[in-house]
Order: C-alpha cells, then sequence, then structure tokens
C-alpha cells in the first residue's frame, strides 16, 4: 500500500523569490513548471492544497520605502506583485492538470475573483487548489502573516512554508555559514532569538492557533512530498 499522507488539508506558502530561479528578477518558466510538478505530486495523493504566493521576486514595500515612497503605497504594488505570481502559478498549474482557483484580498474582480472563506472551503473539498492571492490585503504585512491568516481561516493542519532555505537556522545561514539548523523549535524560543526565517507577526498568529509551521527548501526534490508523508525533512516550529 502506497505510503499515506499526515495530513488533510495544508497551507503552502511558496516564496516568490524562488520563483525567480537563476535570473535576477521575475518568473522563470523551468523553476515554476518544476514548483508545480512538487505541488502536483501531493494534490494527486488526495491532500486538499492552499496556496500563499510572495512577492519577492518582483516587488517589496520595505524596497519602495527605503528609496523615499510612501510605504503603503509600496505595499500595495508588492500585493499586486503576488496577484502577477499567482496568475502565473495558475497558468502552470492548469497545464499540468490541476484545477487552480486564484482568489484575492484586494477586489480586482476583471481578472481574480475576491477571497470568500466559503467557497475557497466549497473548493478545496472539490479538490481544486485554492491560490491566495494580494496577502491579506493590507499594508504593513507580509504573505507569510497571509499564510497564518488563511492557514488558520481555512482550518489547515499544518503552514509548509516552502522557501529557499532547509529550515530554520540559529542565524540567517545565507549571511552566517556558522549557522545550525534546528530540526525542531517551539514558537516561544524562535521569536525570544528573533530568528528572521518568518516575520513575528506570523509566528504569533500560528502560536496563538496551535498552528504548526513546517520550513524546507522549495528547491530540494521530492522535500514537499517529504513533509506531507510526515517524514524527517526541514525544520517543525511547533507551539
Ligand atoms: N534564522 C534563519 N533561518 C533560516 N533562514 C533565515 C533565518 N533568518 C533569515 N533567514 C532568511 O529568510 C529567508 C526566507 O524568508 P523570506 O520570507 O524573506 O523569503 P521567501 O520565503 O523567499 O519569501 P517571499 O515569498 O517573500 O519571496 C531565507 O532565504 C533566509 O536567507
Ligand atoms: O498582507 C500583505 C502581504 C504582502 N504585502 C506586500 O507585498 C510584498 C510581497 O510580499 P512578501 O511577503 O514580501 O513576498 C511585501 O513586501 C509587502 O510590501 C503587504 O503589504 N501585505
Amino acid at each position: 500500500m502506497p505510503a499515506q499522507p499526515a495530513n488533510k488539508r495544508i497551507l503552502l506558502k511558496l516564496s516568490g523569490e524562488a520563483l525567480m530561479g537563476d535570473d535576477a528578477f521575475g518568473i522563470n518558466r523551468a523553476t515554476i513548471v518544476r514548483m508545480v510538478g512538487e505541488v502536483a505530486e501531493v494534490v494527486n495523493m488526495g491532500v486538499q492544497v492552499a496556496v500563499v504566493i510572495g512577492g519577492g521576486n518582483i516587488f517589496r514595500g520595505v524596497a519602495g520605502g527605503s528609496v523615499g515612497m510612501d510605504r503603503a503605497t509600496a505595499d500595495y504594488m508588492g500585493m499586486l506583485a503576488t496577484v502577477m505570481n499567482a496568475l502565473a502559478l495558475s497558468d502552470a498549474m492548469t497545464k499540468q492538470g490541476l484545477v487552480p482557483r486564484v482568489m484575492s484580498a484586494i477586489a480586482i474582480e476583471q481578472v481574480v475573483e475576491p477571497y470568500v472563506r466559503p467557497k475557497a472551503l466549497q473548493y478545496l473539498e472539490e479538490g481544486k487548489v485554492v491560490i491566495f492571492a494580494a496577502g491579506t490585503g493590507n499594508p504593513f504585512f507580509t504573505t507569510d502573516t497571509a499564510a497564518a491568516l488563511r492557514g488558520a481561516e481555512i482550518g489547515a493542519e499544518m503552514v509548509l512554508k516552502a522557501t529557499k532555505v532547509d529550515g530554520v537556522y540559529s542565524a540567517d545561514p545565507q549571511k552566517d555559514p556558522s549557522a545550525e539548523r534546528y530540526t525542531r523549535i517551539s514558537f516561544d524560543e524562535a521569536m525570544s532569538r528573533n530568528l528572521g526565517i518568518m516575520d513575528a507577526t506570523a509566528f504569533a498568529l500560528c502560536r496563538d492557533q496551535k498552528l504548526p509551521i513546517k520550513v524546507f527548501s522549495i528547491f530540494k526534490h521530492g522535500a514537499l512530498k517529504r513533509v506531507v508523508l510526515g517524514e524527517d525533512e526541514g525544520t517543525l516550529v511547533y507551539a
């Protein structure tokens, strides 16, 4: 008998920045196709998958703010960047036989449907992949917080943060080569140590809702499937 998934419904946070692949900006076609292939594997195992996509490959509000833009305006640009990523993801999913539905936290109805919680739940029950675009719909937040928020709203059993590093480290591993990876760490410890893998708002929301997070590398082939099968992969952040 094939291995059974450990979770029935997950919220997958996909790194926007990872979509660039080896490019300097934007969406690398081969990368998005490969990422969707990994998602398809777990959807085809019968897992209900909702996705929050980041926007770091196109625009981050903090970058606009740092060069003198009004921060809220820059954040709306960042949220619109996630809508572009969501459309690209949806297109790649359709081409690989999945049935995606993009729902936006910002009204943009000629492009994608608005986020309506009961509709999202219905799509998930039907086996469709729901892609949440435009983050929380509010400036001064991040798509990690959107992942925590939507994860809690849809009753996901876990938030899976698929990113460029293979777990939570004692310091940013892209800056400190001596950083050590945790296999598991509590929310309280991650927050008290100020570990920059996720923002404090996202951590606090997941902690309060007792919603565990798994952090793993989206570049490691098969890692998403191993996480869904409950195998030893990445870092578990627990309440
Ligand atoms: N303690 C830490 N452990 C692991 N990674 C860390 C840590 N501190 C900082 N980081 C950095 O956090 C990054 C991931 O966070 P971030 O949410 O900014 O990126 P992302 O997942 O690519 O998101 P986006 O969707 O916004 O593009 C990693 O690439 C890593 O360099
Ligand atoms: O709820 C949200 C989510 C995102 N933003 C803005 O979008 C960009 C891109 O999101 P990342 O999480 O960094 O990938 C972010 O930098 C914010 O500017 C937002 O305002 N509100």
